[in-house]
């Protein structure tokens, strides 16, 4: 049978166990931040083919120049690292939520990087690499990881490694109208500064694999800029606290989605239900997952 003509990769979202951000910043206006973060199942997925000239599409229709789109900037700064023409045609079919804190554009720029490292024969543990992800974004390098880590750094470094909470159900709620804007939260947080959650009893629960300790001491001091911003994410919040099986509720990284860590599946489905039943928010319930964008076909 001949190779497929093309690639399919998957492109999961993420969740911020723990978020810290620092008051300080980098040369580049970049908050020092510390954060632990798992992959879930909730994903894009992008099919990356060959072409005559670099095209993004996405489904459906993005309200931006696909010059804009990270898949777009992430195949041109990959064309410079390795000084070759990236001429691809990506079609990404889109279900992660734009402004949603849960991480689409990074994964979807961490799966054309790791797609075009499959196209060009290129060991993705190559230096350059890692510069590319962090060119395009804080999460990327994440992404290109996998596994639950701590990254520090502006959030593009990584630090540690744990091992996978696969399988974990988890209820993702946010407003169904827009969004919070990661620019805007940081902005706002600079505004009204908030103190750091304690990072050292999450990494000591995530190194010994305790689920009860890890979900007691989830935290995001970025939370109040979210909610800021958009009051209804405050109220999704409160209401999610109140819901049965929930163990653990936090705003992911700059919102707008909530995530509950519930106890089954069964748990996490009746609150997306709920959710969107009784207050019209957009709703879904999913699972931690082990990797980053696959590649599933090619
Ligand atoms: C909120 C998080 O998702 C938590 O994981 C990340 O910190 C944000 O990562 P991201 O979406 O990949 O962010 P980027 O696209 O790199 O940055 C968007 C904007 O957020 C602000 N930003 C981002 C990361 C960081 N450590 N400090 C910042 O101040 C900057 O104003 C930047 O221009
Ligand atoms: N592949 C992409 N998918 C979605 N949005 C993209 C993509 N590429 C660029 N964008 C732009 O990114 C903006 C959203 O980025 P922003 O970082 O504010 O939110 P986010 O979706 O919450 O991501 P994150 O969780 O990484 O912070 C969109 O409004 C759009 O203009």
């Amino acid at each position: 049978m001949d190779a497929p003509s093309f690639i399919m990769v998957t492109a999961p979202a993420k969740i911020n166990l723990y978020l810290g951000v620092h008051p300080h910043k980098d040369e580049r206006g970049y908050h020092r931040v510390d954060t632990v973060m798992t992959a879930i199942d909730l994903a894009d997925t992008l099919a990356i083919a060959p072409a005559d000239e670099l095209m993004v599409r996405t489904v459906p229709e993005a309200g931006f120049p696909m010059e804009e789109n990270t898949a777009y900037r992430a195949a041109v700064a990959m064309g410079e690292a390795f000084g070759r023409e990236p001429r691809f045609t990506i079609l990404i079919d889109k279900h992660i939520p734009i402004k949603s804190g849960l991480g689409g554009p990074s994964t979807d720029a961490a799966a054309t990087i790791k797609g075009i490292c499959h196209l060009w024969k290129i060991d993705p543990a190559d230096e350059r690499i890692d510069r590319v992800a962090r060119s395009i974004g804080a999460d990327v390098p994440f992404f290109l990881y996998g596994p639950p880590a701590y990254f520090t750094g502006a959030g593009d470094v990584m630090r540690e490694v744990f091992r996978p909470l696969t399988g974990t159900p988890v209820a993702l709620v946010k407003p169904l109208d827009g969004g919070v804007s990661t620019g805007e939260a940081y902005a706002h947080f600079d505004a009204d500064p908030q103190d750091l959650p304690e990072l050292d009893p999450m990494l000591a629960a995530m190194r010994e694999h305790d689920e009860a300790s890890i979900f007691a001491h989830i935290g995001n001091n970025l939370a109040s800029a979210a909610c800021a911003l958009m009051p209804e994410i405050g109220t999704i919040v409160a209401w999610m606290r109140e819901q049965p099986g929930v163990r653990a509720v936090e705003v992911s990284g700059s919102g707008a989605s909530v995530f509950a860590v519930c106890d089954t599946q069964m748990a996490a489905e009746a609150i997306a239900l709920s959710a969107l039943n009784e207050h019209g928010w957009w709703a879904q319930a999913a699972k931690m997952e082990k990797s980053g964008p696959n590649i599933v076909v090619g």
